[in-house]
């Protein structure tokens, strides 16, 4: 058989009511769809088993996983071509679905199963396997961040590069984004300090420390004395070793330690970068009444946190499948104006939100780029399927902050004392200086 591109993108085509905005290349070396559109590489049969089995998304990152799909071209133009048709489409291809005719759609699938061959469905990975609900026990949490971070940090130097920071970095004007990632981090960082207006000696408490990297510039730069906590031991071993090699071991300890299990209060600031989506919205509550303790009055928070969009009807909301199954098991998103409204009812005064949604798209480009630069050795280290997965994700969710799906956002909160004294000052933004 030397037709299963046509046939297939027929079918998929009836299912989805639409003509298909890429190109397919199946098993047999066909070829159908528009010319020159980027070309969706469908290496044999056992991906379309997947899809049948598991439609959407998950199944959709099945096959890709396992390297039955592939991506023949730019992976952003492909992605923005079938994100345009989940997102953009959504409500029309609802209309669609329903004008379609039923037995249409079914013929159309029973011819999609006979293409696909006979065979068992694929067993799922273990990572899927061991989904939970989202209960964020200290236990849970750990197993879940151990997933994610403990995947090696040889890994993760090849993707963040020499500055090991994992959050969105800040490209300070248009010049700098033709820069280094280095340097768009390192300015992160220093803005960080800056809000938190972090002074000699002062204890900061970094939650969520990562692999030390603003522990350090806040103990090198700023003469902070920290205590940087992680659930990740990898992530530990090599701060500490970093701290100790930047010669700061007086000044910074790093700790791995629950937020929940932090002690040693009062610090002057915290700062949580890239953490909170861990927390869950079922204990986002406690996670800020917990800084809010932990924080000496008139000391300051700075919280960089992901949002998504509030949705139309909030009962709705379901955590990516894919997202969670691979990526990051019990990670939550939450809107903007819970964050705020949750950091308020722990008794936080909030005084500023910089939104730096299009920062992320710029950051997750060149932590794509770094992989693809190194992505064989990517692969030897934390798997071929793993390697898959993260490009995947990162390149899916720069498009996602490129297009206003999803933002960044770093609040900043006081813990302001009775006599109403913040200790901001009256102007805390400078537009065009
Ligand atoms: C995306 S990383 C960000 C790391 C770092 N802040 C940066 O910007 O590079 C998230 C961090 O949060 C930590 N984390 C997640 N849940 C935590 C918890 N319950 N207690 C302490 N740390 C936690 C992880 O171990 C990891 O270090």
């Amino acid at each position: 058989m030397t037709d299963a591109a046509p046939r297939l993108k027929g079918l998929l085509e009836q299912v989805l009511g639409h003509p298909l905005p890429v190109r397919i290349r199946a098993w047999d070396g066909s070829e159908a769809g528009p010319p020159g559109a980027p070309v969706l590489v469908v290496r044999n049969r056992r991906a379309l088993r997947r899809l049948l089995w598991k439609p959407g998304e998950l199944g959709l990152a099945r096959a890709w996983v396992a390297g039955d799909l592939d991506i023949d071209g730019d992976l952003y133009a492909v992605l923005g071509l079938v994100s345009g048709l989940i997102w953009e489409r959504g409500e029309d291809a609802r209309g669609l679905g329903q004008a379609l005719r039923e037995s249409d759609v079914r013929a159309a699938v029973r011819g999609l199963f006979r293409l696909a061959g006979p065979g068992l469905p694929p067993t799922p990975p273990r990572e899927e396997i061991r989904r939970r609900r989202h209960l964020h026990t200290r236990r849970s949490d750990r197993r879940a961040i151990s997933h994610h971070y403990d995947v090696g940090n040889d890994f993760y130097e090849i993707v963040l590069g020499p500055s090991m920071v994992y959050s969105c970095a800040y490209w300070t004007a248009p010049e700098s984004v033709g820069g280094t990632l280095e340097d768009a981090q390192r300015d992160k960082l220093e803005l960080i300090c800056r809000k938190l207006a972090l002074r000699p000696g002062q204890r900061l408490l970094d939650v969520g420390c990562g692999w030390g990297s603003l522990a350090i510039h806040a103990a090198r730069e700023h003469g902070a004395r920290v205590v940087g906590i992680t659930l990740s031991q990898e992530q530990a071993a090599y701060a500490r070793k970093r701290v100790a090699g930047e010669g700061l071991t007086d000044k910074v300890e790093i700790r791995v330690q629950d937020y929940r299990d932090v002690r040693d209060g009062p610090y002057d600031a915290i700062s949580s970068v890239g953490m909170a989506e861990h927390v869950g919205a079922a204990r986002y509550l406690e996670y800020a009444q917990d800084l809010h303790r932990l924080l000496a009055p008139g000391g300051r928070l700075l919280n960089h946190q992901i949002a998504r969009r509030p949705q139309r009807d909030e009962s709705t909301y379901a955590v990516d499948e894919f997202i969670d199954a691979y990526v990051f098991p019990d990670g939550e998103l939450a809107p903007l104006g819970t964050t705020v409204t949750q950091l308020e009812r722990a008794g936080f005064e909030v005084r500023d939100v910089e939104p730096i949604r299009e920062h992320y798209a710029l950051t997750l480009r060149r932590w794509v780029a770094n992989l693809e630069a190194d992505g064989a050795r990517a692969a030897r280290l934390a798997g071929p399927g793993r390697a898959r997965v993260w490009r995947l994700y990162m390149a899916a969710s720069a498009l996602a902050f490129e297009r206003n799906r999803i933002g960044v956002n770093q609040v900043l909160a006081v813990r302001t004392p009775e006599s109403g004294a913040s200790g901001l000052p009256l102007r805390t933004r400078t537009w065009n200086t």
